[in-house]
């Protein structure tokens, strides 16, 4: 077993997220202390303005040389940080960091029926761009970090995301299935579990990331807190039957989304006239019914639902999907898992796989050719 901090910093640019855990890659051993180091509010503010002009940025640009090392220097504190933690605790070290760097831009390969992997000749490149200076944290810390973990994928015709399917297959080994865990973070992306073992995992639509935006622009605050805006709100009916025609509804998977992909959307069907109150509520509900929509794509309706990520703390969010969802909705914590935490231990193990060459991606996640192995390497373990 390797003993391993997973890194992730997620679409909602709130901070790192930080967690120990010893794996092999398949099984989960001992799980020890995890925290949350946010971004200083202009790091973040930068962040999202990488987001905004990713699209024209040059490898080379000096803002985004800028924000790679600020965002490096602050998964090196949260590593420390952690580190002291887990000694105090545990007594124990770190051999490997899985270092998922911060999504700037997201345009996997349009998504074919079937998958991408059919007609490598007709494909069209995707592209996916996580930054973070691996090297520069791999110093800093003395360690080895395993990054890089969607570009293989991309490569190879797949969507890059969602990666975290197969974690979630090696937790629910002993929970009653088909199962669908839902993560809500700044985008939705989902993993059913199927009786027999099978997985299929996409992206589901937005999540927190407008309702985020929303919040900042119509009330000035970072995210919609317990929902207070969205729970004295209504959603509107004719917003909502605009947004429900989008064509990444019915799209069967594999499919993945940019942080950025229901923007434009989201100003054409006419969210931004609404009340802040209403506004935020409209929101909440095509999260859920976005959700609903990812469940049609199901082979079979899950016994129940398993919820983690920001948007599980959301009540107003967590009501919307009961009222479109069958079986329970509950958080995962009724599993004992920690749903702040997930994605960053999730790194943890896959950066364990990455090690050891065992695949990350597979058909079912990301419309992989075949199971892939990804992420690149580098620091002692080598
Ligand atoms: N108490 C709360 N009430 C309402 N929303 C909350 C609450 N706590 C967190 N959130 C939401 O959760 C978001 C953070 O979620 P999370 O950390 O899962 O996202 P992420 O990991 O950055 O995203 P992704 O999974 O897309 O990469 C916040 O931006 C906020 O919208
Ligand atoms: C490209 C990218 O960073 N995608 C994220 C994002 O945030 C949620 C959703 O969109 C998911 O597809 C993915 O993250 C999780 C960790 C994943 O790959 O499983």
């Amino acid at each position: 077993m390797l003993r391993t901090i997973g890194l992730m910093s997620g679409t909602s640019l709130d901070g790192v997220d930080a967690a120990w855990i010893e794996t092999d890659g398949e099984m989960i051993g001992r799980v020890g202390p995890t925290l949350t180091l946010p971004y200083a509010p202009a790091l973040r503010r930068d962040l999202r303005r990488l987001l905004d002009l990713a699209e024209g940025l040059e490898p080379g640009d000096a803002f985004l040389a800028e924000c790679v090392a600020r965002l490096t220097e602050r998964h090196a504190e949260a590593v420390q940080r952690l580190r002291e933690q887990v000694w105090e605790q545990m007594r124990e070290e770190t051999d490997l960091l899985g270092f998922h760097g911060q999504t700037i831009l997201h345009r996997p390969p349009p998504a074919r029926p079937g998958g991408n992997a059919a007609g490598a000749e007709a494909r069209v490149p995707g592209r996916t761009w996580q930054v973070g200076d691996a090297m520069a944290l791999s110093r800093r810390t003395g360690l080895s970090v395993a990054y890089d973990f969607r570009s293989a994928d991309v490569a190879a015709g797949g969507q890059g995301a969602p990666l975290v399917p197969v974690v979630h297959a090696a937790l629910a080994r002993s929970l009653p299935k088909p199962l669908a865990v839902l993560n809500l973070g700044g985008v939705g992306n989902v993993t059913w579990i199927g009786a027999d073992g099978a997985l299929l995992a996409f992206d589901t639509g937005p999540a927190n990331g407008p309702l985020d935006d929303w919040a900042r622009k119509s009330a000035g605050r970072d995210y919609d807190k317990d929902g207070r805006l969205a729970l004295a709100g209504q959603a509107d009916g004719a917003v909502l039957a605009r947004l429900m025609a989008h064509p990444y509804l019915a799209a069967p998977p594999p499919k993945s989304l940019d942080r950025l992909d229901f923007d434009r959307a989201l100003k054409e069907a006419g969210a931004g006239e609404l009340s802040p109150e209403d506004g935020a509520a409209t929101l909440v509900a095509f999260s859920a019914v976005c959700v609903a929509a990812a469940a049609r794509h199901f082979p079979d309706p899950p016994l129940h639902w398993l919820v983690c990520g920001g948007g599980r703390r959301n009540p107003a969010m967590m009501r919307a999907l009961a009222g479109v969802l069958e079986g329970p909705v509950r958080p995962v914590e009724v599993a004992g898992w920690n749903g702040d935490a997930l994605e960053a231990q999730a790194f943890g193990v896959l950066a364990a796989r990455v090690a050891r060459r065992l695949p990350l991606t597979f058909p079912g996640t990301t419309g992989a050719p075949y199971p892939l192995p990804g992420g690149r390497l580098l620091g002692p373990l080598l």
